[in-house]
């Protein structure tokens, strides 16, 4: 399966995203991440206006909710023909199955494929100290992530986002078939900004990453296309 590099289109406005997107070759075909920020601003028609130009598109709005409203949320989001999108997996086993039903129902309706459904485990912003001190889980960040991919895939998503520190844990405990796509994501000379658990292209793809979501070291550089591209060369070499 093809391992994507997911840039993340974090912009206040549709209107600067998509002249952001709009210097990559339609022929790149880049895979884009449509979060809180352009969703909330620009609506569900920055999910079509980005795929009528050619790119697939991962939605990352981190449903959170009680099982009913997320599976009616997610029936929604399945009509819409995204790729990828993603929901808490500390809502917990009740909660992830009706985000899957209500995803898959809304694609059927649709007649498009339903969007692989991924869990988050810990934020790529979360270290020990947050874990431990601010949400009160004891042990280590990673048997925490282990332990979330185990339940996203008892609850039949496809697969978690986690930092690439955790993927090889992840895929030995639950199966080399479940996604790991990792934020976090930092080529060697780019600063952390507020990512705790981060890696680089090179070590994430050794680690066996399934795909990578970057977006400041990408949409805050002078040249974007080229840092994509450097990204790519890392990634795939
Ligand atoms: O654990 C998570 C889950 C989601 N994200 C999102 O990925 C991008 C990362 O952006 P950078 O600028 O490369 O830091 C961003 O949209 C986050 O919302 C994450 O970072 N960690």
């Amino acid at each position: 399966m093809k391992r994507p590099i997911i840039i993340a289109l974090d912009f206040p406005t549709a209107e600067r995203a998509l002249a952001f997107l709009d210097q990559f070759p339609a022929d790149l075909h880049v895979t884009v991440k449509i979060g809180m920020e352009l969703f909330y601003a620009a609506g569900p028609s920055i999910v079509t206006d980005v795929q009528a130009r050619g790119h697939a598109v991962f939605l990352d709005l981190k449903l959170h909710d009680i099982p009913n409203t997320v599976e009616s949320a997610m029936r929604v989001i399945g009509r819409l023909g995204v790729t990828y999108t993603t929901v808490h997996a500390a809502g917990g086993h009740v909660m992830l199955s009706a985000a899957k039903r209500g995803l898959v129902a809304g694609a059927m309706a649709a007649g498009v494929t339903a969007p692989k459904l991924l869990a988050i485990t810990q934020l790529t912003s979360t270290n020990q100290a947050i874990l431990n001190q601010d949400q009160q889980i004891m042990g280590t960040v990673r048997a925490s992530v282990v332990h979330y991919a185990k339940l996203a895939r008892a609850s039949d998503c496809d697969g978690v986002i986690c930092s690439a520190q955790e993927v090889q844990a992840i895929h030995t405990a639950v199966g080399a078939d479940f996604l790991g796509i990792t934020p976090g994501i930092r080529p060697a000379s780019a600063q952390s900004d507020d990512q705790q658990r981060v890696m680089t292209p090179a070590a994430a793809a050794k680690a066996g990453s399934n795909g990578l979501v970057i977006g400041r070291p990408i949409t805050q550089a002078a040249e974007p296309v080229q840092a994509y591209r450097d990204i790519m060369t890392e990634w795939s070499n």
